[in-house]
């Protein structure tokens, strides 16, 4: 297939900028205030979204207006786990963001914006997508000049209650520059001020929406300090005008202030709340939180110059929307938090201290608290270690989501994350349980209210079992209890497994049943011209057809570059056929139709064509034999395995259900990104060598002849044993350039194509020992 002759043959209508803005792109923290808004704003912009989030401080409310978007896509992640998907864009989002939020848990704070952004940044190098990294004007610490411009470096404690935040956003900054500078990743840094705006939790803690519910309320307005402090309030529209405009351009990659100049002191912005609400609510004045910064303002002359951006919106204006869209709010659906604990960490320093000077001292742990007791322990579960590792046993079969929770209450309760120390109190920070006095249990009672804020927070619907949950792990952790109640850990442990398969399968039944919501959706096409009129179709010859569904799959820009295209447009088809082999995935359009072009005039006419175009949806609506018998319906026999996404196949996300599921592969794997990582990894990581053996597999299980698999968005997947084995024999691989190939087909080949199909599916091979009905989203 010759590129030029493609390109001359293209009609002129494809070059249509607007099709060329659409974008696929990624959201971590999708859910989340920002997040969510960003959301909104791509969609509206007619690109692609996939949201991802684990609901750690966002809620499911947040994003529900979005949930049935046909572009949009919600894939529960949390970002310290690596992720893999194609995508344009990332708009790295993740982290909780209000203080309370991220001094609850600040290991795992740090983690988000550590390895969170190690995450993001790999993904974005892989797929060469420009990524923006969400910093803040925290990063300026407590800033010793004002307004802060982005070359000051910045006035930051390392081991402060807040430094968690500060210091694991400059981390991220440091990543994203070193992406930059070692692997020439495409990054832009905002630094982000106080955003407030619809779409705010009411419980998330800060002093906007603090202030405004306590207005509504008619409670105390609680100024922590004096109220003298300073902060620079931007409109949330406003916030991410600025990000889409920064991701947008290529004058700078940052970092760039975005934030509303004009600065307010905590105490007006009280009186303005109660001014606009007309509240009797009276001010009180509670202790200043550790580290609270004293002032904050932008310089923003960078953001006007380069982006040509400025907030339209002042602090009156905003907070009167904002006031409307607090008082529409059905804050039932919210839980509420205990007690305001922004300033514990003041207040408490006392007991701070004493909780340091215990944990220096190694001492038993809780659950010896419990051996102590005669608590009956299984052996899986003998430390805490073993019991999360155990759950996360529990959890391999799921990439996310089901058991999160579960993990995310221990690790709370004992007050560590993965790689703390165990032998840590969960309460005190150190002591036998049994031993804890009365100012440890006030602490412990402080804690647990906490906890189940932060875990109200992070798991709307499946709070009510998890809270029993919890509350047996309470009585289980508390040597006293575990003595009186006899609620031993090994039951609570085969409850926990017992709720573990439920809400497996709770969530099995839901995914489906959402999977069936999103098949219906793939049967709208996303793009008007997308749709094709088959009676239409029929009735022209072969060269007008083609013709369309060149303009449709817009090729001009697939020929131009393959890795940019707005693959879900271009590529021709996605289908899998479960079991034990993958029969089809896709191609671009330009790798094969000429060959198909020529084939059909050839052989078989429009008709062929028509028959070859099957409906999306269609394959989902199949079972396994009645899908290869669609794509092959002659003789069972499958010529053409296309691959899609063959940086999703070797990937270890990939990987792991892989051999699980579909390949059972063993150790020959798939898993390989790229030539240098296979140079790192040697010979046994020729992944050309995994496809061949599965394609040999597909054969033996299925009656399907898999003679030539392909590989789109060529560069890193090139690799010359692919040529020897695989495509050798049956057909001709050009390279065109280093990230494209051109592909043509021997005699004797015939190409399955589907049209635009957006879901794949890999239903499990009925006689496997998983479940049935496991389904994957992609
Ligand atoms: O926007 C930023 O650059 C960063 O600053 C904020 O941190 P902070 O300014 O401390 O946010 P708030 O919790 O809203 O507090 C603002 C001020 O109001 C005070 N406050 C807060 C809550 C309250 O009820 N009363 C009160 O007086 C706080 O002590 C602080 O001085 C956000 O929480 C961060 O996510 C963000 O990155």
């Amino acid at each position: 297939l010759q590129r030029k002759k493609e390109t001359k043959w293209l009609p002129t209508r494809c070059r249509d900028e607007n099709e060329a803005r659409f974008k696929r792109v990624l959201v971590s923290g999708g859910a989340g205030f920002l997040g969510s808004h960003i959301c909104r704003r791509l969609l509206a912009e007619g690109h692609e979204v996939m949201c991802l989030d684990n609901f750690f401080t966002s809620t499911r409310s947040g994003i529900a207006d979005l949930m049935g978007h046909p572009r949009f896509e919600f894939i529960r992640h949390d970002v310290t786990e690596p992720f893999f998907c194609e995508c344009d864009q990332v708009y790295n989002m993740a982290c909780p963001a209000s203080p309370v939020h991220y001094q609850w848990n600040p290991i795992k704070t740090t983690k988000v914006s550590i390895l969170g952004t190690m995450n993001m940044m790999g993904l974005a190098k892989r797929v060469k997508a420009r990524i923006l990294q969400a910093s803040t004007s925290e990063i300026y610490g407590d800033p010793e000049v004002t307004p802060q411009s982005e070359e000051y470096w910045g006035h930051v404690n390392t081991i402060g209650v807040r430094s968690c935040y500060d210091e694991g956003k400059r981390v991220s900054e440091t990543l994203a520059f070193d992406y930059v500078r070692m692997q020439n990743v495409d990054i832009r840094v905002a630094r982000i001020f106080n955003t407030y705006g619809p779409g705010m939790h009411p419980y998330d803690g800060r002093v906007v929406s603090n202030f405004i519910l306590q207005a509504l309320q008619g409670e105390d307005i609680t100024v922590y300090g004096d109220g003298s402090q300073t902060r620079s309030f931007g409109y949330v529209d406003d916030t991410v005008d600025g990000l889409i405009r920064l991701m947008n351009q290529d004058k700078t990659i940052g970092p760039v202030n975005i934030g509303n100049p004009h600065e307010f002191t905590v105490k007006e912005l009280a009186e303005m709340v109660v001014e606009l609400t007309g509240s009797k609510s009276k001010i009180v004045y509670l202790p200043l939180p550790g580290d609270d910064p004293k002032q904050r303002r932008p310089n923003i002359t960078r953001a006007q110059k380069l982006l040509d951006w400025e907030p339209k919106v002042e602090l009156r204006e905003g907070l009167q929307k904002t006031i409307e869209y607090f008082k529409a709010l059905d804050l039932r659906k919210f839980s509420k938090p205990t007690a305001h604990s922004a300033h514990r960490n003041t207040v408490d320093e006392a007991k701070v201290r004493k909780r340091l000077s215990y944990a220096l001292a190694s001492k038993p742990t809780p659950l010896h608290g419990a051996l102590d007791a005669g608590v009956q322990l299984p052996e899986s579960c003998q430390t805490c270690y073993d019991k999360i590792a155990h759950w996360r046993d529990l959890q391999g079969d799921r990439e996310n989501g089901v058991f999160f929770g579960f993990k995310t209450v221990i690790m709370l309760l004992h007050r560590i994350g993965d790689d703390s120390p165990s032998d840590v109190c969960c309460y005190c920070g150190g002591g036998i349980i049994k031993e804890c006095d009365a100012t440890c249990r006030a602490v412990k009672q402080h804690e647990v209210s906490n906890v189940q804020y932060g875990f109200d927070a992070m798991s709307d619907e499946m709070r009510s079992p998890l809270m029993s949950l919890y509350r047996m792990i309470v009585c289980v952790t508390d040597g006293a209890e575990v003595g009186e109640g006899k609620a031993s850990l090994g039951k609570a442990v085969q409850q926990l497994h017992q709720n573990s398969q439920m809400h497996l399968q709770e969530d099995l039944r839901t995914e489906e049943k959402n999977f069936e919501q999103l098949t219906e959706h793939t049967a709208w096409t996303p793009r008007e011209h997308t749709g094709q009129d088959r009676e239409a179709l029929a009735a022209k010859n072969v060269d007008e057809c083609l013709a369309e569904i060149v303009r449709v799959w817009q090729l001009e820009k697939s020929l131009k570059n393959v890795d940019s295209a707005p693959w879900s447009e271009l590529e021709v088809s996605v289908a899998s056929i479960s079991g034990q082999s993958i029969a089809l995935v896709s191609i671009p359009l330009t790798a094969i139709l000429g060959e198909l072009k020529e084939k059909i005039q050839r052989e078989e006419g429009t008709h062929k064509l028509q028959q070859q175009l099957l409906q999306p949806g269609d394959f989902t609506k199949l079972s396994n034999t009645q899908c290869i018998a669609e794509l092959c319906p002659a003789d069972n026999k499958l010529d053409l395995i296309l691959v899609r996404n063959a940086n999703f196949f070797a990937s270890e996300k990939f990987e792991g259900p892989m051999e699980g599921y579909a390949f059972k592969m063993g150790e020959e794997g798939l898993g390989y990104y790229n030539d240098e990582y296979q140079r790192e990894e040697g010979p046994k990581a020729d992944p050309w060598d995994g496809l061949w053996q599965f394609t040999e597999r597909a054969r033996g299980v299925h009656h399907a002849t898999p003679r030539t698999v392909i590989i789109a968005r060529g560069k890193v997947y090139w690799g010359t044993d692919f040529q020897k084995h695989i495509v050798g024999g049956v057909s001709d691989l050009q390279r065109i350039d280093e990230t494209r190939f051109s592909v043509s087909a021997k005699e004797g080949l015939r190409f399955a194509t589907l049209e635009s199909f957006q879901l794949l599916r890999w239903d499990t091979h009925p006689e496997a020992s998983f479940p049935n009905d496991w389904t994957r989203l992609m």
